[in-house]
């Protein structure tokens, strides 16, 4: 397995520039997740990796070695896609052992003709044979070797695909959305077998989803991206707990964060909806700001920082439910607040409140401003200084 290192990637289409300039250093065995919106440009990217796609400017590196004049099949990395691209005339077994037959075998060797006839072809297929079995074993899929991919599951046929890309030892493996064709509970336990895959490979493994719970689940860092920029980089819990813009917040986290309009109060401090808060925001470049309250942080009841809201709607995920409220100042922004079902469904008018910490402040251009702020005790919890 290899690291790999993008400089300076960029790539347009026409005179759409889809790829602005991407750094990106992904560390040998790492599990990284470009994720973000449909067309911001994740698999443009993972496709100029795997050198399907040329880049109009910039380089890719693998092992530290530039890969840029190497074609696909040279660069030893192994791409696995949604649609899973299984031959749907070959068996299970020969779809996994084609990257082998194809480079062991010679076009000679390879006609049907030749089966019993070269004994050189049944010492290089017994080989073969041995390795496909070694990789079947991993993924738990012997026992349909002789099925065709049409008689399999989805899942079973993503395995087959996992299987056709292991087979080959890649130096990384690149995979496009490759639980989307997946029904719901069928991509919870491909999840669960990609994150224990990833641990015993010590694969290097970069995946793009627009799925932030896939995300959220399986990677060591994310890339969150939107129109062709990375607009932050980490672990993700420090995506999560830290956004570094309104739009990164929005995308991680689910259900979605609360969006407040809010400004710089006379005294310094961030003014929501006529109530002042006790986070200092002196130092923020524009008066105007955003301020974003995640639903799992906000319960129903007063306080100090708290917003006046109206019940709309329940939905009811079996333990706990997403509450959907409307702001009564403006009916027109929903506020949404995850409460245990315990809780007695609200009626008309009610306050929803958090917790200063639990507030991230955002600059009038959406980006995250590292705040001071109080709790209810008058007690510092957080200290100034702008995040990027
Ligand atoms: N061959 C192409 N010719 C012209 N435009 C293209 C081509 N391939 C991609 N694009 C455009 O480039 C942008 C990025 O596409 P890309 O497929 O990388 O996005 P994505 O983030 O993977 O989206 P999704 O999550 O929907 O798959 C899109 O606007 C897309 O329409």
């Amino acid at each position: 397995m290899a690291g790999l290192t993008l400089r300076g990637i960029h790539k347009a289409f026409g005179d759409t520039a889809v790829l602005n300039d991407i750094d990106l250093d992904i560390a040998d065995g790492e599990f990284l997740t470009l994720v973000g919106p449909s067309g911001c440009g994740k698999s443009t990217l993972l496709r100029i990796i795997a050198g399907l796609e040329s880049q109009d400017r910039g380089s890719v590196s693998i092992g530290g070695t530039s890969v840029d004049h190497l074609r696909p099949h040279e660069r030893r990395i192994a791409m696995v896609f949604q649609n899973y691209a299984l031959y749907p005339h070959m068996s299970v077994f020969d779809n996994i052992a084609l990257p082998l037959t194809m480079t062991r075998l010679n076009l000679f060797e390879r006609l049907p003709l030749m089966r019993q006839l070269s004994p050189r072809r049944r010492r290089v297929m017994d080989g073969i044979a041995r390795e496909v079995r070694a990789v079947a074993e991993q993924l738990r899929i012997e026992s349909f070797f002789h099925r065709r991919p049409g008689q399999l599951s989805g899942g079973q046929r993503q395995r087959v695909a996992l299987g056709r890309a292991m087979v080959r030892h890649p130096q990384a493996f690149l995979m496009d959305e490759p639980l989307s064709n997946l029904d719901a509970k069928l991509r919870v336990h491909m999840r669960g077998e990609l994150t224990e895959l990833h641990a015993r490979l010590g694969a290097t493994m970069i995946y793009v989803t627009h799925d932030q719970i896939e995300a959220m689940t399986m990677s060591d860092r994310l890339a969150v991206m939107d129109h062709g920029n990375i607009l932050q980089l980490g672990t993700p819990a420090e995506v999560y707990e830290r956004p570094a813009t309104t739009a990164v917040a929005q995308f991680i986290g689910s259900p979605a964060i609360n969006l407040f309009p809010a400004h710089v109060g006379p005294g310094g401090q961030v003014e929501l909806l006529g109530r002042t808060l006790p986070i200092d925001v002196r130092n923020a470049p524009t008066p105007e700001l955003t301020v974003g309250v995640r639903p799992e942080a906000m319960r129903i009841g007063g306080g100090p920082c708290a917003v006046t809201c109206r019940f709309r709607r329940r939905e009811n995920l079996g333990s706990e439910s997403i509450l959907q409220f409307d702001l009564a100042a403006s009916p027109e922004v929903a506020v949404l607040c995850r409460v245990d079902n315990s809780i007695p469904i609200p009626e008309g008018e009610v306050p929803l409140a958090f917790e200063p910490r639990d507030c991230h402040v955002f600059d009038n251009n959406g980006r995250r401003l590292e705040v001071e702020s109080r709790n209810a005790a008058g007690r510092d919890v957080r200290r100034a200084s702008e995040a990027r």
